[in-house]
């Protein structure tokens, strides 16, 4: 397993300008290379922050929006549209803004029609989606991402993996989760052998109360109690803090601030 790299800001909003910079070039990379580019984004404060931010970029143009793929690490199970469902806000904040091909665009299902009162069957169907969009002859059900970012909560969560839950124990591709000790209670997510078939996993953290989750995750701690010391991309694992995130890491880290 590859060592994460630390890279660490001056406050939040260098956080998300920076991130937006480097997602922006990463997924331009990736199209040059390939023609085409996946990214798994995530809700929270960073990870929004950061949309807004590649929507504010001049250099957003360098990404060619109709030839990418999106998806989500996890949703809030809530109706089409609730101000408080990761898609509403990234809508808002950046996939609006930009021409995506909308058959491209790959949310988690909303609570309603088929999947009202049963997320079990919303997180299936996701995974059925996931697996459509694997290319035949790999040994995988899931595509391999790009970018996979996570945002991370004060008690170590990413996605809507929370402490010592089952979900971090589940083989299957997409989880429901029930009781979430973050509202809303019921939300759907990617299990961390999902987050892991992708290429590089970005975790944005900032902020005092994150502190203490980082410190554990870059120093030993498990996946069951830390989710986001799980959650490593396959090619590249990177941390990117500000620095109040960043304040109890151990010395030593390969971490680099910025200017
Ligand atoms: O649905 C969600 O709430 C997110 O996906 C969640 O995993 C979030 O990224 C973290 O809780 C960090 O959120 P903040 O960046 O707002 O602290």
């Amino acid at each position: 397993m590859n060592s994460p790299d630390v890279v660490i800001h001056h406050d939040a909003d260098l956080l998300a300008e920076s991130a937006a910079a480097r997602l922006i070039t990463r997924l331009a990379d990736a199209q040059a290379a390939r023609g085409h580019a996946s990214v798994v984004l995530t809700g929270g404060g960073v990870g929004i922050a950061t949309l807004a931010a590649v929507r504010r970029s001049p250099a957003r143009s360098a990404v060619d929006w109709s030839a990418l793929d999106v998806w989500w690490g996890d949703e809030r199970f809530l109706p089409p549209g609730d101000a408080e469902r990761n898609e509403t806000q990234a809508r808002e904040a950046l996939l609006d803004h930009v021409p995506v091909a909308p058959e491209r665009v790959h949310p988690m299902p909303a609570e309603a029609g088929e999947f009202a009162g049963d997320p079990e069957r919303a997180a299936d169907k996701y995974a059925v989606e996931l697996n459509a969009a694997t290319p035949a002859g790999t040994d995988s059900d899931v595509p391999e991402f790009d970018v996979l970012m996570l945002g991370v909560g004060p008690d170590g969560h990413v996605a809507s993996l929370f402490p010592e839950f089952p979900a971090l124990h589940d083989e299957r591709a997409v989880v429901s989760v029930h009781g979430s000790p973050k509202p809303p209670p019921t939300r759907i997510s990617l299990t961390l052998p999902t987050i892991r078939s992708a290429a590089e996993v970005w975790l944005l953290a900032a902020g005092e109360g994150k502190a203490p989750a980082v410190q554990m995750a870059l120093s030993g701690a498990g996946p069951t109690q830390i989710p986001a010391a799980g959650a490593h991309g396959r090619h590249r694992t990177l941390w990117l803090l500000d620095d109040a995130a960043a304040s109890k890491l151990p010395s030593g880290l390969n971490r680099r601030a910025t200017p």
